[in-house]
């Protein structure tokens, strides 16, 4: 029985992951900075918390990394850990930067260290790219970061390459471009606005208040997107993968597809507000994904669309309490 060690379990890709790999056979442990603490919430709502071990592990000490990797001894490693969120990093720059690219350095030292022959993944971010405009980025596209979040992980992903060529570790980044699902907190724009519209159809008076709904991004579906970080550490050699759907939206179509699924004209409870518009943002993030797919056979089934219909009738489920 393969055993994976994911780091950064109670988010919405780690439990998706944690639920992949319990269905393929692995034994599953899953870390969070203080395990005794988190409800794991996103565990309980896939049914899976019972059969996932759970283990406090902060990313940031080494001690507290070296330790558990000693005492699970992995086979293959998912770092999802770290500070993910574009619009936090520009207030807290400095947690964003330690826990993802320190906390990555600590994982790559620790498995060096000890010389087993663990595969590690470790979750990149299309933010790297900075504005793609209208050609999809590739793995050959080069990092020009615009938010301390993009800084982190463009260091975190110079760091994997590194430690690859220079010791030989199996260690790989998937450039993942935007990717949602039911699991997805407010904090990030489309389940904002799916929880805000689902309200507003069951008759609250609310605005929804948005920053800028000209930005476009490539919106996929989480689930899939993990089964992408899988196959990355199934491969003969290690490498770096966009992961897309090779199609962007303006946010302004995603809001008014959501309304539009619940029957509602989206102008008329929408506000657009400067307040919320960021130092700096991504007018276009566009990735191509061709080299996933013609290497991994990896291809995304589902578009914003079929994202915006999937995460409203989820939230109608919930709120009927099914
Ligand atoms: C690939 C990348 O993907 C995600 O980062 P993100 O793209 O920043 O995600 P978001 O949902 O916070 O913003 C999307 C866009 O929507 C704009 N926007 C307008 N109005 C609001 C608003 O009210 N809230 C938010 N959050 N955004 C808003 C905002 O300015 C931005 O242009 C993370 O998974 C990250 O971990 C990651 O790696």
């Amino acid at each position: 029985m393969k055993k994976a060690l994911i780091c950064g379990i109670s988010g919405q890709d780690g439990a998706y992951l944690a639920q992949l790999l319990l269905s393929q056979g692995y034994s599953v442990c899953g870390t969070s900075r203080d395990a005794q603490m988190s409800a794991f919430r996103n565990l309980v709502y896939l049914g899976i918390k019972d059969q996932v071990k759970l283990e406090s592990m902060a990313l940031t000490d080494f001690r507290s990394v070296l330790q558990i990797l000693t005492k699970i001894q992995p086979d293959e490693i998912y770092n999802l850990a770290g500070q993910s969120s574009v619009g936090l990093s520009f207030e807290q720059p400095v947690e964003t930067l330690e826990s993802v690219a320190t906390g990555t350095l600590n994982l790559l030292e620790a498995i060096r260290f000890l010389g087993l022959p663990i595969k590690l993944y470790n979750a990149g971010s299309s933010e790297c790219f900075g504005d793609t405009g209208g050609i999809g980025a590739t793995e050959t596209t080069p990092f020009r970061p615009r938010s301390p979040y993009a800084v982190a992980k463009a260091a975190a992903f110079w760091e994997v390459a590194n430690y690859r060529e220079a010791y030989g570790l199996f260690a790989c980044s998937g450039i993942l471009f935007n990717h949602e699902s039911p699991l997805r907190p407010e904090r990030f724009v489309t389940q904002k606005i799916v929880a805000a519209a689902c309200r507003i159809a069951q008759g609250t008076k609310e605005k929804l208040y948005l920053g800028n709904i000209q930005i476009q991004r490539d919106w996929g579906w989480a689930p899939e997107y993990v089964e992408a970080m899988y196959l990355m550490l199934q491969q003969k050699q290690p490498d770096d993968y966009v992961i897309a759907t090779g199609t962007s939206s303006s946010l302004e179509e995603f809001v008014a597809s959501a309304f539009a699924s619940l029957n509602l004209d989206w102008q008329n409870h929408v506000v657009v507000d400067q307040s919320l518009f960021r130092p700096t943002d991504l007018a276009v993030g566009k990735g191509n994904p061709a080299k996933a797919k013609q290497q991994l056979g990896w291809a995304a089934k589902y578009k914003m669309q079929d994202v915006v219909k999937m995460m409203v009738a989820a939230r109608l489920e919930n709120i009927s309490g099914k």
